[in-house]
């Protein structure tokens, strides 16, 4: 068995893995998570293997006190990955998105993929059918922007998610909700619409937070998949037994 962890800006993601499937997944926030981490290891006392990608400000040491019990693994750069890197600074290319190239590529083998992860922030990823991971996108995520738009104005409430009634707001809150909902569900719509513009035979795997919500507005139909990043971390961990 084997407990697999992501580490995000905001949140922490579990899973506890025997071969491909998934018995019980987990969410919790960052403090205290030594505590949420042990309870998972005392209900699945077989696991063997914790594997961790973090780009949160938790590093290596926090988990080094469960060696005892199992063996870690702390994803970073100079691990194994199935594609070839084309980034140009492949050394500060976030781990979570080499771990979701690497769940795509190994996934979806022989086509090009594109990797869209609505978490903190909306990351684009794309791996072509060389299995070469070229690069993609960052930009702000949903809660990110309703949460700048207050942080750098004078005048602009904090807001949560609200779905707008129209494009056209006719409020300060309808004018915010349209600008964040609907200009996240454009920008989204924009970079496939590009994508499929240049290139066939693809696939696009939805993930993060903000997946669920964002699959039912996309003009493309696409399946969100919330567990992608952990599956991802499980093939990328059984992929680097395989291949070290
Ligand atoms: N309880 C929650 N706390 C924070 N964000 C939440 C929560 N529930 C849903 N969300 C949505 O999820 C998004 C954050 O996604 P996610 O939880 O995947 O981020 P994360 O933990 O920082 O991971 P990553 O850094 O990998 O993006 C926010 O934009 C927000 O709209
Ligand atoms: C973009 C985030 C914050 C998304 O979690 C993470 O992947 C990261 O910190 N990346 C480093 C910069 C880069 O990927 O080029
Ligand atoms: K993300």
């Amino acid at each position: 068995m084997v407990l697999t962890v992501d580490v995000g800006n905001t949140r922490i993601k579990a899973a506890v893995f025997e071969g491909g499937s998934i018995l019980e997944s987990f969410v919790f926030e960052k403090s205290d998570f030594e505590n949420k981490i042990e309870n998972i290891l005392k209900k699945f006392q077989n696991c063997t293997d914790l594997v961790v990608a973090s780009v949160g400000n938790i590093e290596k040491q926090a988990f080094l006190t469960f060696e005892k019990q199992l063996t870690i693994h702390f994803l970073t750069h100079e691990d194994v990955f199935p594609f070839i890197n084309k980034y140009a600074t492949p050394k500060t290319l976030g781990i979570d998105r080499m771990v979701l190239a690497a769940g795509a590529t190994l996934q979806f083998p022989k086509q090009n993929r594109l990797v869209i992860d609505a978490g903190t922030c909306i990351t684009y990823d794309f791996i072509d059918e060389q299995d070469q991971y070229l690069g993609g996108a960052i930009s702000p995520g949903l809660r990110l922007r309703y949460e700048a738009l207050h942080n750098f104005t004078a005048k602009l409430p904090l807001l949560t998610l609200e779905v707008p009634e129209h494009y056209i707001g006719d409020s300060t809150k309808e004018a915010i909700h349209s600008g964040v909902v609907n200009g996240f569900v454009y920008e989204v719509d924009g970079f496939i619409e590009e994508y499929r513009a240049n290139f066939s035979n693809f696939i696009i795997i939805l993930t993060g937070g903000d997946a669920d919500f964002l699959a039912k507005r996309l003009k493309n139909t696409i399946f969100a998949n919330s567990n992608f990043l952990l599956e991802s971390l499980n093939q990328t961990f059984q992929y680097k037994i395989d291949n070290d």
